[in-house]
């Protein structure tokens, strides 16, 4: 039995080497150049073409590993414009060189600075602009296109975000409420790459959940998968915290952690990563309470979790995060037994998410209001200032 356990730890941590190698591609830097301008034609007043923009734009199925395979390290180039001629005094513009990717990438140039967002599928993001073409103003000589390292970095765009520690049925409870079909095994470190599920409700409302690689104590100093899934919660609207009713313990060498402890953990975590997550609001989900003597533990921790900042001097220190979540809501469920709880849950995410969307409908319609007021008094004003 331990033999088992041992091998199981073993290839979850090849899992996690193979993971290091990063199957899962989610930045992808990238060297690019817009087309160069061509030359005019100053005899005739001719107007060199326009180079060619390298421009990202949204392809549904597109994946950064597709770019990557696509370009494998070249130079990225638009076509140049063309030189104006006798026969056609202005030149044709070269042609713009498209990027292929999936929403929720967000560009950066080489610097850091933020060159746009791939957030819906009409969205595209020029990255590299084509140079003028020559004209009068440039001395007829056409001008180089824009060159610079880019980064792309892909967030993945989900309502929800699954974060737990490893084991804690992130991926089971993702299957129980959706159709995804994610790996699950009894050894951590089984999920490598993010998975996205979406649940369809009876009126078709439909929402999209991310499961995410376990975290684990340390995440912030890089141990297990570190930090670096956190970046696909930065976009969800809620974040549902999983964790096994009876704690954790990432191997025999580790400390076993409580339910409770698990929970700070987690609440330190995310946190180290950006303390702007915990302002997004976070529900608890209890699992694995069809386990023996499962229920005895829920209500001794119960009050506990309902109100953590007034427990947390109990803990040393290492378990205290600067500032306590207050969780929406505490379900105790069972992801494997799919009981009427996990329903539960399922309507319970529906119904913050739903009262979100009417939060931000408001608040649209109260800043059109607001501008429909404005204009409104601008016309009255404008119609006093003519009399
Ligand atoms: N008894 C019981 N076991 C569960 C429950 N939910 C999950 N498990 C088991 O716990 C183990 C881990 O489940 P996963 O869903 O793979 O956990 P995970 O959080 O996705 O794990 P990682 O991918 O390692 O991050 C599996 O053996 C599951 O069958 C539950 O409600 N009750």
């Amino acid at each position: 039995m331990v033999q088992l356990s041992v091998c199981k730890l073993c290839k979850a941590l090849s899992e996690k080497s193979i993971f290091t190698k990063s199957r899962f591609l989610d930045s992808l830097s990238l060297y690019v150049k817009g087309g160069s301008g061509g030359n005019g034609q100053p005899k005739y007043g001719g107007l060199g073409g326009r180079g060619g923009n390298v421009v990202c734009k949204v392809k549904a199925g597109a994946s950064l590993e597709s770019v990557k395979k696509q370009f494998k390290g070249v130079r990225i180039t638009a076509a140049s414009g063309d030189n104006s001629l006798v026969h056609r005094l202005a030149g044709r513009n070269g042609e713009d060189k498209i990027l292929e990717l999936p929403v929720g990438i967000t560009a950066y140039a080489d610097g850091g600075t933020k060159l746009g967002e791939l957030n819906t599928e009409e969205d595209s993001i020029i990255i590299a602009h084509g140079g003028a073409g020559g004209n009068a103003q440039n001395g007829w000589l056409g001008r180089k296109g824009e060159e610079l390292a880019v980064r792309l970095e892909l967030k993945l765009i989900a309502d929800i975000g699954l974060v737990g520690f490893p084991n804690a049925g992130k991926s089971t409870f993702l299957k129980a409420i959706s159709r995804a079909r994610p790996k699950i095994a009894s050894y951590p470190f089984t999920t490598i790459k993010p998975n996205v599920g979406v649940i369809t409700f009876d009126d078709f409302r439909k929402m999209s959940v991310a499961d995410l690689p376990g975290l684990i104590e340390g995440a912030h100093r890089n141990l297990g998968m570190g930090h670096q899934f956190l970046r696909h919660v930065e976009r969800t609207k809620l974040i549902a915290m999983i964790v096994d009713v009876n704690g954790f313990q990432l191997g025999l060498k580790h400390p076993k952690r409580s339910c409770v402890e698990t929970v700070l953990l987690l609440n330190k975590e995310l946190e180290l990563y950006k303390m702007n997550l915990l302002e997004k609001p976070i529900i608890l989900l209890v699992n694995k309470m069809d386990v023996e003597g499962a229920q005895e533990i829920y209500d001794g921790i119960r009050d506990t979790l309902h109100n953590l900042k007034d427990h947390i001097h109990k803990y040393p220190e290492e378990f205290q995060p600067e500032k306590v979540i207050k969780f929406q809501s505490i379900l105790p469920i069972s992801a494997k037994t799919n009981s009427t709880d996990v329903n539960d849950a399922k309507l319970k995410i529906r119904s913050i998410l739903d009262l979100l969307a009417e939060e931000e409908q408001e608040m649209v319609d109260r800043e059109l209001e607001l501008v429909k007021k404005l204009k409104s008094s601008l016309r009255e004003h404008q119609g006093e200032m003519i009399i």
